[in-house]
């Protein structure tokens, strides 16, 4: 399980603890009765326990045919129907890639013209597929890249068989992917109505991609079914992390830095953000949520953690045990004078530079918060996004906002739509002219 050990934390902390766990225990009951802001988004709640299994076991069987038929599959997504996936499989599968392995490339997470045609040129001489992930089946990003990787995929094996090259993960019902996936009779993923795009990568939206990989997603369920378990009672890890977060808050910290030692990590700190900034970052509230890997940002944001304005506190993910370690190896001349580490393990040293980083940077004045996480495997996925989203509920909930809504990505999609000259938006593009011009 994952430990949250505070220690380093305390000792910076005010307020009154008494009255937060009160609040803490309406909130509780709030979340598991359904009846706080935006309720009818809890469908992530029990999913690890009552999530459908025929489904699961057509994921699996999607994920084989992709294994068989595609060197690549093309995943087309952004936000949270990109880094669910992402993150899983940055943290579980080798950093280098293996012969014979799934290659997983993600496309319609950004606008970027040269990346889309370096993937067209990259897909020239490969066996490949696609599966587009979209819950609006409407988001301009995701919608522009899969009309264009579906034209390729479309000349290069013709339009029956690139049927059974489509996979597609969206609404029930609803948007243009689910009528356009209708029509087509490409095999297709529901994510369901209660369930939002941050909060869904234990459904089909992570679990295809996931699986698609290689990677164990019995595991991963089994996790997060732990997870659920283990957080079911109010007295639970993830909450005392929400508190603890909350409380560093109100005695005036304004970002929150989420540090790995681990590089396999750092996606799972992009989906982390997303997680937290659109859950809580409304109404002018809420911790800036940031992330920093390490020992490498030690070398570049680690002067600003030691010694800048003291307006940020560490969470650090710390791995207890890693699968694989490497010996550092004893040299006769020592002309670099490692000697004294010859026959220690990588692991070992970096263990040290996380407890010496730890009490250099609470010396300094930025408190730490230590998720104590044994080891990096599907298990540990699966538990650990679902302590997150846990988290996150009652985090929100204390800033009496709206956990599960996103109200604000709508802004700069109005101006775009403008600017593009979207129908229905012509006005909205006179005033961004105007303003554009003014000096
Ligand atoms: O799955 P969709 O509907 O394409 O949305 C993608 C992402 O866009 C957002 O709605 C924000 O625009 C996120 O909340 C969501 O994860």
């Amino acid at each position: 399980m994952i430990k949250v050990n505070d220690k380093y934390a305390l000792p910076f902390l005010t307020g009154d603890e008494q009255s937060l766990n009160e609040r803490v225990a309406k909130i509780h009951k709030q979340i598991h009765e359904k009846t706080g802001k935006g309720n009818d988004f809890l469908g992530w709640l029990d999913l690890p326990k009552t999530y459908d299994k025929e489904e699961f076991s057509r994921i699996k069987k999607a994920a084989q045919k992709i294994r068989n038929q595609s060197q690549v599959l093309v995943v087309v997504g952004i936000g949270g129907s990109y880094l669910g996936a992402k993150a899983a499989l940055e943290m579980l599968n080798s950093p280098f890639k293996k012969k014979g392995d799934v290659e997983v490339i993600f496309v319609g997470h950004q606008l970027s013209a040269q990346y889309t045609n370096e993937l067209l040129s990259y897909l020239e001489d490969k066996e490949f597929s696609i599966n587009v992930i979209s819950k609006s089946g409407t988001t301009t990003e995701p919608a522009i890249a899969f009309r264009i990787m579906k034209n390729y995929l479309e000349s290069r094996y013709g339009k029956v068989a690139s049927k059974e090259r489509i996979f597609v993960t969206t609404d029930q019902s609803r948007g243009a992917l689910r009528s356009l996936t209708t029509e087509e009779g490409y095999e297709s993923f529901v994510i369901s109505d209660d369930i939002g795009g941050r909060f869904s990568v234990l459904t089909a939206v992570g679990l295809l991609p996931i699986a698609a990989s290689g990677v164990d997603i019995d595991q991963m369920m089994q996790g997060a079914l732990d997870a659920y378990n283990h957080m079911l009672s109010l007295d639970n890890e993830a909450y005392k992390y929400a508190k603890l977060r909350y409380r560093l808050y109100k005695s005036g910290k304004k970002i929150e830095i989420l540090v790995n030692y681990e590089p396999s990590l750092s996606f799972l700190s992009e989906w982390w953000k997303q997680l937290f900034a659109e859950s809580e970052g409304k109404e002018n509230k809420a911790l800036f949520a940031a992330s920093a890997n390490f020992s490498t940002d030690l070398h570049s944001i680690g002067q600003l953690i030691q010694e800048g304005e003291r307006n940020l506190f560490e969470t650090v993910i710390k791995i207890g045990k890693t699968e694989k370690d490497q010996q550092i190896p004893s040299d006769p001349n020592d002309l670099d004078g490692l000697n004294y580490l010859a026959g220690k393990s990588i692991q070992h040293v970096n263990d040290k530079a996380f407890l010496g980083t730890l009490l250099a940077h609470v010396d300094g004045g930025a408190p730490n918060i230590i998720l104590e996480v044994p080891t990096i495997n599907p298990y540990y996925f699966g538990y650990t996004v679902y302590f997150f989203m846990k988290a996150v509920a009652m985090s929100a909930y204390l800033l009496d906002v709206n956990p599960f809504d996103q109200p604000g990505v709508e802004a700069y999609k109005k101006n775009m739509f403008a600017l593009l000259g979207k129908k229905g938006f012509e006005e909205l593009k006179e005033t961004l002219l105007n303003k554009l011009e003014e000096k």
